[in-house]
């Protein structure tokens, strides 16, 4: 019987399929060992039904994975597209980029030679008008000396600063001709009667800024200023302390004050307050050099009646009311001229109070006048009434009254 066993056992495993042939072999060899055979497969049975739901899970992750690979595929495509799409705007950019550049450039050259020609032009009419100022010069009477004179002048003015713009000669010795021919240009009244010497002088005495040695003077006639601002300006600089040419003096009441950019420079122990003074600062009312652009003024002291006279031209700068003169800087005006006037009858002074009335606005362009009168003084109080007209005085705009307290250099220090 036992030997008959073996065969017994070879005959259920040939029946067996080959996946359970090696797991009863094994059973059955483990068997030997004294396991239970039952219970291993119903382990494996587990185990096997363990298997299936984790193989759900990763069927489910699988397709995810494809999911997300064919997203990946897709997005690819598109940045691949508009890969394509930037590369071509890039292309059609830099055509674009070069041909901006191409048309610069020939803008450019126009630029450059519409520039050439225009000078070529100013060269023709300075020459031009050299010539005018001859053939008027021949017209002169020349028997009156002073016709002559101003004959002379002019055109040796013109010459000179032709040449010297020419040649940008800014030698001293340039320098001192054309300063000279100004001076004597500029306190001549007499010179400017005439055969329009007023236009003549007037477009003549603008010192170009290369040839000038000092600071420009801005109480100085200037292209920006309107007939009635020179016909003022003449009318109180023909009353002038004057220099002529001949270094005789004439005397007048008033005296044209300069502007010198900031006068506490040039004045005595001006030199310790220009420490204390940043050196980009700038007097307010001088502040831009465009002329005719905001506050063109000029003033004037007379010395017997004590009063001081400012001619002044509002600029488009100064806009305040549309078309006319905003009232801070109306305010700026009385504040300079009465402060200015107060320095001269009390040293050092600063503006404590200001009382200003705004009864007709003022037109941007107009010239008014402002005049400083003064009051009285008390002790260290100087105090001063303005009142602004129109040029002929038939309009008031502004009446203001105005305190200033003398101090000392060490209260301006410490302020
Ligand atoms: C070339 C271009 C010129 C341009 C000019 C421009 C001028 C300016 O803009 S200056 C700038 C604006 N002003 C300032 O910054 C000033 C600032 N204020 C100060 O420094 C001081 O307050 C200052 C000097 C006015 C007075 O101070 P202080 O020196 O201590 O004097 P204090 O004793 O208070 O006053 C002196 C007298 O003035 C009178 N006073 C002072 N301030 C005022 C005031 N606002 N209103 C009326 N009275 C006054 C006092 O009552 C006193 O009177 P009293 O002697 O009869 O008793």
């Amino acid at each position: 019987m036992t030997a008959s066993m073996p065969h017994a056992a070879g005959a259920a495993a040939a029946e067996d399929p080959p996946i359970l042939q090696s797991g009863l072999h094994r059973s059955r060899t483990v068997t030997h060992g004294h396991a239970e055979p039952e219970s291993e497969v119903a382990t494996m049975k587990k185990t096997v039904m363990g298997i299936g739901p984790m193989l759900q899970s990763l069927n489910v992750m699988n397709e995810e994975l494809r999911k997300r690979k064919d997203n990946l595929l897709r997005d690819k495509l598109v940045l691949e597209e508009s890969i394509v799409t930037c590369n071509k705007e890039k292309d059609e950019d830099t055509t674009k980029l070069s041909e901006a550049s191409e048309s610069l450039k020939k803008l450019k050259t126009e630029h450059d030679d519409g520039k050439a020609n225009a000078q070529k032009e100013i060269e023709s009419l300075k020459q031009q008008i050299l010539d005018r100022d001859k053939a008027i010069c021949a017209l002169v009477d020349t028997t009156k000396a002073e016709a002559r004179k101003l004959c002379g002048l002019v055109i040796w003015y013109r010459i000179i600063t032709h040449k010297c713009r020419k040649t940008r000669d800014c030698s001293l010795s340039s320098v001192l001709r054309v300063e000279q021919t100004l001076r004597i240009l500029k306190t001549r009244p007499s010179l400017h009667t005439g055969f329009q010497a007023d236009k003549l002088i007037h477009t003549t005495v603008r010192l170009p800024g290369i040839f000038s040695p000092r600071p420009r003077d801005f109480s100085l006639p200037n292209s920006s200023w309107s007939p009635k601002m020179m016909e003022l300006y003449d009318h109180y600089n023909s009353q002038c302390d004057l220099e002529t040419e001949d270094i005789e003096s004439q005397k007048g009441p008033w005296i044209r004050l300069p502007s010198y950019n900031r006068i506490l420079k040039y004045a005595k122990g001006g030199v310790y307050l220009s420490k204390i003074m940043q050196s980009k600062a700038r007097l307010f009312t001088r502040n831009v050099y465009q002329v005719g652009a905001s506050f063109e003024y000029v003033i004037f002291l007379n010395k017997e009646e004590k009063k001081c006279v400012c001619l002044f031209q509002a600029g488009h700068l100064l806009e305040g009311p549309p078309g006319h003169v905003h009232g801070g800087a109306i305010a700026t005006m009385i504040d300079t001229v009465t402060g200015t006037h107060a320095t001269f009858l009390s040293g050092l002074v600063v503006t404590a109070n200001l009382n200003i009335n705004y009864r007709n606005a003022i037109p941007l362009g107009s010239t008014v006048i402002l005049e400083s009168t003064l009051d009285h003084i008390e002790g260290r109080k100087t105090h001063i009434n303005c009142k602004v007209t129109s040029a002929d005085g038939s309009k008031v705009h502004t009446e203001a009254t105005a305190l200033f307290v003398s101090i000392s250099v060490s209260h301006l220090m410490g302020m």
